[in-house]
């Protein structure tokens, strides 16, 4: 991987697990910044990834080839404000946040900074994740391609063409993980509510989806396969899904993920 100095504007969950994925794929340390207003943050970063911390976003961003805007969207228009005049002329701003439009970041940066859109998701920390992402016009190929180069240190990378299917991905493998780690939880209740031990119930579910994501990595069959194959006529599984169905389960995911696409365009609408 080249050397190029990325600079991670916020130090949180994301930024963090894109900095795992980076160093976890061969990029140096020592070409990695971190800017973040807590101290106990930049504490936490430094001790656990060794990379250089800066409380002032002006001087992290300063010679850096690329910049990761890893801020909630509610921050975003003053950290745009606060690296504008200090980022370099050749830099790509790669921006993660929920809603943030090409648009929005031109208006804070400048029509003439080379911008992309990412969404990434948190398995990135494993180099499990997947990431969608748009660029601006003005992006040169070694533009994206230096982003595709940082994004892929953190799993897969989907280009996508039209910006407005970005709120889609946010809502599908953005929050995604959230989704699974919340199943995982009530079926570790359930199986308690079923006479199991916590910690029994917790291994066993856990387990399960660790699992079913494995054979879904790892297996030449579509989902709806892998879930016929587990699926006894007549059995105990037949009669869980008839459960899920009767509750209206791809509704509910369908509400759900309606919902987070409504809110990914409130938060883009509000900036
Ligand atoms: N978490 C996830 O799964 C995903 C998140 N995202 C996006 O990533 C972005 C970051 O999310 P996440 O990492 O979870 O959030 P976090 O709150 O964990 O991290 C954001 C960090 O930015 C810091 N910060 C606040 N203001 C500034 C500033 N002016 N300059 C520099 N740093 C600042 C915050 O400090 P403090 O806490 O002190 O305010 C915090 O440490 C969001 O926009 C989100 O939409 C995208 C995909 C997945
Ligand atoms: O919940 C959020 O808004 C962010 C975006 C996707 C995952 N976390």
């Amino acid at each position: 991987m080249s050397e190029s100095t990325i600079t991670f504007i916020g130090g949180g969950n994301m930024a963090q697990a894109l900095v795992g994925g980076l160093l976890a794929a061969g990029h140096p340390g020592s070409a990695i910044r971190v800017a973040d207003p807590s101290e106990t943050q930049r504490q936490q970063v430094s001790e656990q990834f060794g990379v250089a911390t800066f409380a002032d976003n002006a001087e992290a961003v300063s010679g850096a080839r690329a910049v990761v805007l890893a801020v909630k969207p509610q921050v975003m228009a003053p950290v745009l404000e606060s690296i504008r005049e200090p980022l370099a002329e050749n830099a790509v701003v790669i921006s993660v946040a929920a809603g943030i439009t090409l648009d929005g970041l031109a208006r804070g940066l400048g029509e003439s900074t080379a911008r992309v859109r990412a969404m990434p998701n948190t398995p990135a920390l494993y180099r499990a994740g997947i990431t969608g992402v748009v660029a601006s016009r003005n992006c040169r190929e070694e533009d994206r391609a230096l982003a595709t180069t940082i994004l892929e240190a953190a799993g897969r990378v989907v280009w996508i063409n039209e910006e407005s299917q970005m709120d889609a991905v946010t809502a599908v493998s953005g929050s995604g993980p959230a989704y699974f780690f919340a199943f995982t939880e009530h079926l570790a209740e359930a199986g308690v509510h079923a006479g199991l031990p916590p910690a029994v119930a917790l291994e066993l579910a856990r387990q399960t989806a660790i699992g079913a994501g494995v054979m879904l990595a790892e297996s030449e069959h579509e989902p709806g396969e892998l879930r016929r194959r587990v699926t006894s006529p007549g059995g105990t599984t037949e009669a869980a899904l008839k459960s899920f169905a009767g509750s209206k389960m791809a509704a509910m995911i369908d509400q759900a993920v309606q919902a987070a696409l409504r809110r990914g365009r409130e938060l883009g609408g509000d900036h």
